[in-house]
């Protein structure tokens, strides 16, 4: 599935190249954009009313996830028959296991995600934005790309733009690109840098942890998440996307996907009442099941509510 490396890597090198002139920011520039926006941005407690918890409306929630190094063939190979059994809707793994997953996925519903940049976000530019073309053309229609949060840190926010905004040149639609934040390692003010430039670069989710790093996804990350994305697609935010640059910035909101410590049904209401529309889970089987037997959120395990 490998492109020969000359196709690939001037591929690699144009995403990069033509992602350089979408903004003309500096760090500094988008410092000033990232707290100008902040002021705007409200997470709220409301709770969606979902209409549909049943067990196959759960599952068409849940990317069933194994994303351990040491997966073996038969691990990834019962992955997907409890994908399909399930109708999960996607099995999200590494990027050596997408092939399999595509063969055996072929005649399903289940779409298949791949991590990018697994799991530290730290990875070359050109190596991410090298695994995201060949994780498509080995049959993935979604990426989870981590978030180089060490470089958000330290205040690197063109460089992360470039990255993200070659990785959706290089991945256009109808591939689903999703930025794995790693929300325990980030201050409040970092998730909301970080939202501004994935939705700069185009991304269609934001993603709260690897599950390799911290605590997993909490209220407060996916409300405050949620509330960004928001904000980002409405007129002002459109607006002040603009600004970095003439072509960014879309009037459809980021979805937000939580993943880390997603453990139970109780745990994947819970999230989807504050307006996630997506669950990455490693239970997703456990969730499955105990939607099936009912069990109310009243009956919350600790996991996610707890954080
Ligand atoms: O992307 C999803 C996470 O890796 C899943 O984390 P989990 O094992 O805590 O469910």
């Amino acid at each position: 599935m490998t492109l020969p490396t000359s196709i690939h890597n001037s591929a690699v090198e144009k995403a990069i190249e033509n992602a350089k002139t979408l903004s003309p920011f500096t760090d500094a520039d988008w410092l000033l954009s990232i707290k100008a926006a902040a002021e705007h941005i409200k997470p709220s407690d409301d709770k969606i009313t979902l209409n549909d918890v049943g067990p196959k409306a759960i599952a068409k929630t849940i990317d069933h996830t194994l994303l351990k190094l040491d997966a073996t063939e038969a691990q990834i190979r019962q992955l997907c028959v409890e994908a399909k059994e399930d109708d999960f809707m996607s099995v999200c793994v590494r990027l050596p296991h997408v092939p399999l997953c595509a063969s055996l996925l072929s005649a399903s519903t289940v779409l298949i995600a791949c991590v990018i940049g697994f799991h530290e976000g730290t990875y070359s530019t050109p190596t991410k934005v090298a695994e995201s073309i060949d994780a498509v053309r080995a049959g993935a229609s979604e990426l989870d790309v981590v978030l180089n949060w060490p470089a958000l840190q330290s205040g690197q926010y063109s460089s992360i733009f470039t990255e993200l905004a070659a990785i959706r040149l290089a991945c256009p639609h109808p591939t689903t690109l999703k930025i794995i934040f790693e929300t325990s390692q980030l201050s409040e003010s970092g998730i909301l840098a970080a939202c501004q430039l994935a939705a700069a670069a185009g991304f269609d989710f934001v993603k709260t942890s690897t599950g390799f790093n911290g605590r997993g996804a909490s209220v407060r990350d996916v409300q405050l998440m949620r509330a960004a994305s928001k904000w980002y697609a409405s007129d002002d935010g459109v607006k002040l996307l603009r600004k970095a640059g003439k072509s960014l910035g879309t009037k459809v909101p980021m979805k937000v996907k939580a993943s880390g410590g997603v453990r139970t049904f109780a745990d994947a209401v819970k999230m989807l009442e504050i307006g996630a529309e997506r669950i990455g889970a490693s239970s997703g089987k456990v969730i499955v099941k105990e939607a099936k037997e009912g069990k109310t959120s009243s009956g919350a395990a600790a996991g996610a509510e707890s954080y």
